[in-house]
């Protein structure tokens, strides 16, 4: 019989928060990845020859796999079957073979242009290594969520949960912000070799965070380290998508991220092209949003926890969406100071909407039920990342070229895809509505205040 009163690994504050350090190192790396080809939208069109609608199927491969083969759904099978120290290797592994495959599509296969299914082969190639990458990420997503709670479970959580993502927005902001100067002053592919390095550091890091998840197992005598709570359960999901609450959050999900993911992607260029931004700033405005909710989710979070409100600030967020949105798409407004205020007031949105809607799905379903209920709405987030970027090339290259820029790429009019962002905001704020007065006839509580005095 172990002494129940034994310090525990976790019970120590430097032992919990550097193995949060850890794993949130390997979500930075995944972030970085994840949005630093983004601004060299226009690089790839005049160095690889990439069209819009090559570029919008390159950014929605991230989502491909994780919508058609469900590749989110079983991710947190095994997340269940197999434990966080196997799937956060494994995730970890796909996002680097996935960034390689990209590397290697980008730097080797540069004259792999013949046409396959209507796309460049060399696309094709970099797309499917982005779309393995993709998994790897969404996975490592859940599982650092699952990290945190054990690690983090009667102690400061949502303190950790509002760290790791502040430390991911990080990662996005660097790739915004490094991407063009650092594309320019060596190879279009040196800043993807940046991402490939720190996949691999982050890779190094999981397997010592294993070590130490090992020894506190131990200490836990757990043999298997998913808890009955949180594990991904078929009957739980009749339950799940039965209750209206979760179609809302669910759509109101992937219609707010639509909004914001996808449009970062072609930000840089819009910046550059309509507002004249500087090549080299352009994609520091459009990572704003990501810095901004670096600062603001924890402020906002911490509001919501102590005033309540979440389903009117839904309804606040997407408002501003869709002034951001429509004014982005006035071809009469072209200061660039314009542009970096509404990228400021996208920010706040960006903060405001997920520091209301992630507690509310905590709000809306018994614990139980929680890890299930997040998968399925990342399930369905990930159709609108897939679709939304596809959708925005085609429409760029069919209906928004207007010449063409000195390096040869295309030259867009980007009024057409901003109102179809607005129509989207639109949308969202419609079912955010819906959310409010389900909210009123279904008792979710979502407007009363988390922590009570
Ligand atoms: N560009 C990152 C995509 C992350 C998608 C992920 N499913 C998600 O929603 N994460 C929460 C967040 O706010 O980043």
């Amino acid at each position: 019989m172990k002494d129940q009163n034994q310090k525990k690994l976790n019970d120590s504050w430097g032992m919990r928060w550097g193995a949060l350090a850890i794993v949130a190192f390997t979500m930075m790396a995944a972030y970085y990845v994840n949005d630093v080809a983004a601004p060299l939208k226009t690089m790839l069109e005049s160095t690889l020859g990439w069209n819009s609608s090559e570029f919008g199927l390159f950014t929605g491969a991230y989502s491909f796999l994780n919508v058609f083969l469900l590749m989110l759904i079983w991710g947190g099978l095994i997340l269940d079957r197999f434990g966080i120290r196997f799937t956060g290797k494994l995730a970890t592994i796909l996002m680097v073979v996935g960034t390689a495959i990209e590397y290697y599509a980008m730097t080797q296969m540069t004259d792999a242009t013949q046409i396959v299914m209507g796309y460049k082969w060399n696309v094709l190639v970099a797309s499917a290594g982005y779309s393995l990458f993709g998994v790897g990420a969404e996975v490592a997503g859940i599982t650092v969520t699952k990290i945190i709670a054990k690690w983090f479970q009667g102690k400061e959580m949502a303190t950790a949960m509002g760290v790791q993502v502040a430390l991911a927005r990080v990662g996005s902001q660097a790739a915004y912000a490094v991407a063009i100067p650092v594309a320019r002053a060596y190879e279009i592919t040196t800043p993807i070799l940046i991402g490939l390095v720190c996949l691999v550091g982050g890779l190094v890091a999981f397997f010592a965070f294993s070590v130490l998840d090992k020894k506190l197992d131990r200490q836990l005598e757990t043999a298997v380290d998913a808890s009955p709570e949180d594990k991904f359960s078929f009957k739980d999901v009749k339950h799940i998508v039965c209750n209206p609450g979760f179609w809302l959050i669910a759509v109101l999900c992937v219609l707010f991220y639509s909004c914001v993911f996808p449009f970062q992607k072609f930000a840089s260029e819009l910046m550059i092209t309509k507002y004249q931004i500087d090549e080299n700033l352009a994609g520091t405005i459009a990572g704003l949003p990501a810095l901004g909710a670096l600062f603001l989710t924890p402020v906002f979070g911490g509001m919501v926890d102590k005033r309540g409100k979440a389903a009117s600030i839904m309804m606040l967020g997407a408002a501003m969406l869709i002034g951001v949105h429509c004014v982005y798409a006035l071809p009469f407004i072209t200061a660039s100071w314009v542009a970096i205020v509404l990228m400021i007031v996208l920010g706040i949105a960006f903060s405001l909407v997920p520091s209301a809607m992630w507690p509310s799905v905590a709000k809306i379903f018994p614990v139980n039920q929680l890890g299930t209920a997040y998968a399925l709405i990342f399930f369905i987030q990930n159709i609108g990342l897939w679709g939304i970027p596809t959708l925005i090339g085609a429409v760029l290259d069919g209906f928004c070229v207007v010449g063409t820029t000195e390096s040869g790429a295309k030259l867009y009019d980007y009024t057409l895809p901003m109102c179809i962002f607005t129509g989207i905001a639109i949308l969202s704020l419609i079912v955010a509505f819906m959310l409010k007065a389900a909210d009123r006839k279904y008792g979710y509580k979502l407007e009363e205040a988390n922590i009570r005095k």
